[in-house]
């Protein structure tokens, strides 16, 4: 059994019969037997022991449950001493108690289909035990004990696991049916088993050497005597056994009585669930109704509160029709009091004629002439009175009104002014939103004309032609006048005129190039102008629409590169649905073998932003290996041109400086043309300013085409300080050094600090530096600058700063022109604290957008973080040195400047004045200008970091 089983809680139906037959086998008269059978029972009740015990019972049956074992807890097997019957069968009893030989009165003992594995030795004692019913368990021997149950008449041994016979079973000289499973047996032999119970009996008695005496030879002990009395007595064997039938069918009378009682005390239950459930039908019903009539009474309380509502309705209906009906009554007494009062105007004119006639009467009739008059006079008097009632009544209905009507018409006048006042404001306000809208789509108009007007000149091919050559001939020049003072020094003359010949030459090319350049830009302005008369007047993103058409107008240079391109890269993108691409591939020169040494973020870099691309085109690269390289390398020191396109126009020698000829601008501008001059160890503005020795020289005068003066000296100059010509131009467009410009978005201050500190590095550096809060700023300028740095702080929840709001506002309209920043090299430099989830969000995005609009980012996005341990200058540091390292490389003649000394004294960002003594009261102002100043300055300039 195991150590823990759940005990099942017998149901409801198997309780009450449990107590019904332990209360029937209490009854007096009760016969011998205790039925507990069918109760579910998982251990046999300490009542039935003792019932057992008190009552002497001789059966008890015990079948059908759930019995693991006989004995529960604190019982005695000796209380079931006087059992004669024990039917166990099927239950779950995996062994039987040690001492079940002590049940010294069992004759019938019923233990089928149980769980059975072993019998307890004691069970030899059973010395009365006539049928012992094993089948159904796991029994796999018998113990040898069993050969003691000498009066054992019939034993089931089917469905175990028995496959031998103990020997003893010999002894048991009375057994008559023996049931076991002869085939599956081993000892005796199947062939004796099935043979049947004499044959296995007579096999057992051979086997011990013993003689076989049939069992009606042995007589059985008296059943019903005291097993005490043991004595045999062959002649009241059969007395005794029909007893015992007598016995067994009373049992069985019996047994079926209480079944009957059993049924009937069920069909009484059953009776009793009805009337219950009937009970609880008519209840539900009952209820049912009882909802019912709660229902229709309120359904009638609600007609009866309609119906008062409607009746209700027709009386307020009715009243009102009185009301006017009062109403109408009273204006038809009112009309009535008018024409009483005309009708008494028309009686006092009647009475005028009557007191005339009365006045003739007088005359005529002289008789009773006081009383008529008297009479008259009262008569008179009564209708004045009347009259005079009636119209003072009329004159206070008429003031009523009069109120009432002022009332009214100064209501209407106070809503009528509230409502100006209300219309006034709404219009006010979208004057204001119109004139917002107005501005903004001009200032949004004027950028997209700059960006029409830059990219118009970016785009010119003659505009192009003309640049390149002048870059040219100011590079010619620039060399040339540094030969020249190199030679000067030595002093060879032929030379120094050879070289003076050429630079007039060059001058001279330089000066008509200037100028065809001017016209150029003329003839371009006046294409601008007509194109605006022709736009029509309410068209929208005029210019926007001309900026994409040139755009969209791929310059033939462009297209002449892309016939460069590799057939089998065309083909490759056009397999990638990537055609776009081309431009880009066409104007890196990229080829097969380019290709194989580059990797994602060089395609990247080109502008190249698709990851699947990127693979695509590596991949294939790494394919197409050998003999492509071979090919690809040739196609790019000679890329193919189509004959129809004509080759670009090399510049004329040099050394034949008397036949130079200012060449015709061709159809494309080619690619770039190499010097004549000697090449120059040094690049351009190399040389050094011959009036400061300081700064690179930047400036070409003209005529003269000299290049020895940088930008600052060179403003000074009237005449060239090298051949003292008069200086009739100075050109510095191209060498000159850039103007930074510092932008910058600040809430707090951090980034207006920044700010100036990037300032003061310019300034160390000698160029021309301007910052202002990006909001100052007139952003439709951005097309046209050069160099910008953005410092931009991010507040709130990744918000731009107060100060750039607007500028934040403009730049992220969708009409801004792709591309139309593309003239711009800028970088951005963004404050923030990576504890807020939003980490320089304005800084990211602004570089994004830029990027978006054709700007060429220098550097990454510098991200200082406040968080940092070293603070945000941990990132600033870094980020200004490659910033600057890149505007070195980008402006080659700025290596060239010398730098402000770390001693010299950059100029005060913040300026003190201190006051005199005799304007006390007045405070020193901050940030006045020095120059207007003329008491001691004390400047509070900040700590320089270069
Ligand atoms: C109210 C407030 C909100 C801020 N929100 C952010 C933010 O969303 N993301 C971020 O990276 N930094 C945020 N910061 C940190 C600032 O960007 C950082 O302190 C910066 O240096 C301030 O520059 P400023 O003084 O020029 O405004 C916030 C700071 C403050 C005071």
């Amino acid at each position: 059994m195991p150590l823990f089983f759940r005990k099942k809680k017998p149901s409801e139906d198997s309780q009450k019969r449990l107590e019904y037959q332990l209360c029937l086998s209490k009854e007096a008269g009760a016969d011998d037997i205790l039925d507990i059978s069918n109760c579910e029972l998982s251990e046999v009740p300490s009542s039935a022991f003792s019932i057992c015990k008190v009552l002497q019972k001789k059966v008890l049956i015990l079948h059908n449950n759930e019995l693991r074992s006989l004995l529960t807890k604190g019982c005695d097997i000796l209380s079931l001493a006087t059992l004669k019957v024990l039917d166990l069968h099927e239950n779950k009893l995996s062994s039987l108690p040690e001492d079940i030989g002590r049940l010294a009165s069992l004759q019938i003992f019923n233990v089928e289909k149980n769980l059975l594995k072993t019998l307890p030795a004691s069970i030899g004692d059973l010395r009365l035990l006539q049928t012992l019913n094993l089948k159904g368990n796991c029994l796999s021997e018998l113990p040898s004990s069993i050969g003691s149950l000498s009066s054992l008449r019939t034993l089931d041994l089917s469905d175990n696991s028995i496959i031998q016979l103990p020997k003893a079973l010999a002894y048991i000289r009375t057994i008559e049916s023996f049931t076991l499973d002869a085939t599956k047996m081993s000892y005796p032999p199947p062939s004796v088993c099935l043979e049947g119970t004499e044959s296995i009996q007579r096999f057992l008695c051979n086997e011990l050497g013993e003689d076989y005496c049939p069992p009606s030879q042995y007589l059985l002990p008296v059943l019903e005597n005291d097993s005490t009395s043991g004595k045999q007595n062959s002649d009241c064997l059969d007395g005794l056994e029909a007893t015992w039938q007598n016995k067994f069918s009373d049992y069985e009378r019996r047994k079926e009585q209480k079944q009957q009682e059993k049924l009937a005390f069920e069909r009484h239950l059953e009776e009793k669930q009805k009337q219950h459930t009937q009970l609880l039908l008519m209840n539900n019903s009952h209820k049912e109704n009882v909802l019912n009539s709660v229902r229709q009474e309120q359904e009638r309380l609600e007609q009866g509160v309609n119906q008062q509502q409607r009746a209700q309705e027709a009386e307020r209906l009715l009243i009102l029709q009185k009301v006017r009906q009062a109403e109408e009554s009273i204006s038809f007494r009112i009309s009535n009091m008018l024409m009483d009062n005309n009708r008494q105007a028309k009686s006092a004119e009647f009475l005028q004629a009557m007191e005339e006639e009365r006045i003739r009467m007088e005359q005529l009739t002289a008789i009773t002439q006081e009383e008529t008059n008297s009479l008259r006079r009262r008569e008179v008097a009564a209708a004045m009175q009347k009259m005079l009632s009636d119209s003072c009544a009329l004159s206070l209905l008429q003031e009523a009104s009069d109120f009432r009507r002022r009332n009214l018409v100064s209501e209407a006048c106070r809503s009528l002014e509230n409502m100006d006042r209300k219309f006034d404001k709404v219009l006010s306000l979208q004057v204001l939103d119109k004139s917002n809208a107005i501005t903004q789509i001009l200032q949004e108009e004027e950028m997209q004309k700059a960006a029409f007007q830059a990219l118009q000149l970016q785009k010119d091919s003659v505009h192009g032609y003309i640049r390149n050559q002048i870059k040219l001939i100011e590079t010619e020049l620039m060399q040339l006048t540094k030969l020249e003072i190199k030679r000067r020094n030595l002093d060879t003359e032929n030379l120094q005129e050879v070289l003076g010949e050429q630079r007039t030459a060059l001058s001279d090319l330089l000066q008509q190039l200037l100028k065809q350049k001017d016209q150029r830009e003329q003839e371009l302005r006046q294409v601008l102008v007509e194109l605006e008369l022709k736009s029509e007047s309410n068209q929208q993103n005029y210019w926007m629409i001309q900026y994409q058409r040139l755009l969209d107008a791929k310059p033939l240079s462009l297209r002449m590169q892309e016939v460069g391109v590799e057939k089998e890269l065309v083909n490759l993108l056009c397999k990638l649905s990537a055609q776009h691409y081309l431009p880009i591939l066409a104007h890196n020169r990229v080829t097969t073998e380019a290709l194989r040494h580059m990797t994602s973020s060089d395609l990247k870099k080109l502008g190249i932003n698709e990851i699947g691309i990127q693979k695509a085109l590596l991949n294939w690269a790494q394919e197409h290996r050998p003999e492509g390289a071979c090919k690809v390398a040739q196609q790019d020191e000679v890329p193919e041109i189509p004959s129809t396109v004509p080759p670009p126009s090399p510049l004329p020698s040099l050394s034949n400086t008397s036949t130079i000829q200012m060449p015709s601008p061709p159809l494309t501008p080619g690619t770039p043309v190499t010097p004549s001059a000697p090449s120059p160890v040094e690049g351009p503005g190399s040389s050094e300013c011959v009036v400061c020795m300081e700064t690179g020289s930047q400036v070409i005068f003209l005529p003269c085409g000299h290049v020895c003066c940088c930008q600052v000296c060179s403003n000074a100059m009237q005449s060239c300080p090298l051949c003292r010509s008069e200086i009739s131009q100075q050109n510095s467009g191209i060498m000159s050094l850039p103007t930074l410009l510092i932008l910058y978005g600040s809430q707090t201050g951090t980034a207006q600090d920044t700010a100036q500190r990037v300032v003061r590095q310019a300034q160390r550096r000698r160029l021309q530096v301007q910052a202002m809060p990006l909001d100052n700023y007139n952003v439709t300028n951005l097309i046209s600058e050069s160099l910008v740095v953005f410092v931009c702080a991010t507040t709130g929840q990744g918000d731009p700063p107060d100060n750039m709001k607007n500028f934040w506002r403009f730049l992220f309209r969708k009409s801004l022109p792709v591309g139309s920043l593309s003239r711009l090299d800028c970088a951005v430099l963004g404050l923030g604290d990576s504890s807020y989830p939003k980490f320089n969000f304005v800084a990211k995005k602004l570089h994004k957008r830029l990027q978006h609009l054709g700007a060429s980012l220098l550097l990454p996005v510098g991200l200082a973080d406040e968080q940092h341990d070293l603070g945000s200058d941990a990132v600033i540091d870094p980020w200004l040195k490659s910033f600057w390292d890149r505007v070195y490389a980008l402006y080659p003649p700025l290596a060239d400047v010398i730098p402000l000394r770390e001693d010299e004294q950059l100029p005060p960002t913040y300026t003190f004045h201190f006051l005199d003594d005799d304007r006390e009261g007045r405070r020193p102002t901050e940030d006045s200008h020095r120059a207007n100043c003329p008491l001691p300055v004390a400047s509070l300039c900040c700590q320089d970091d270069v």
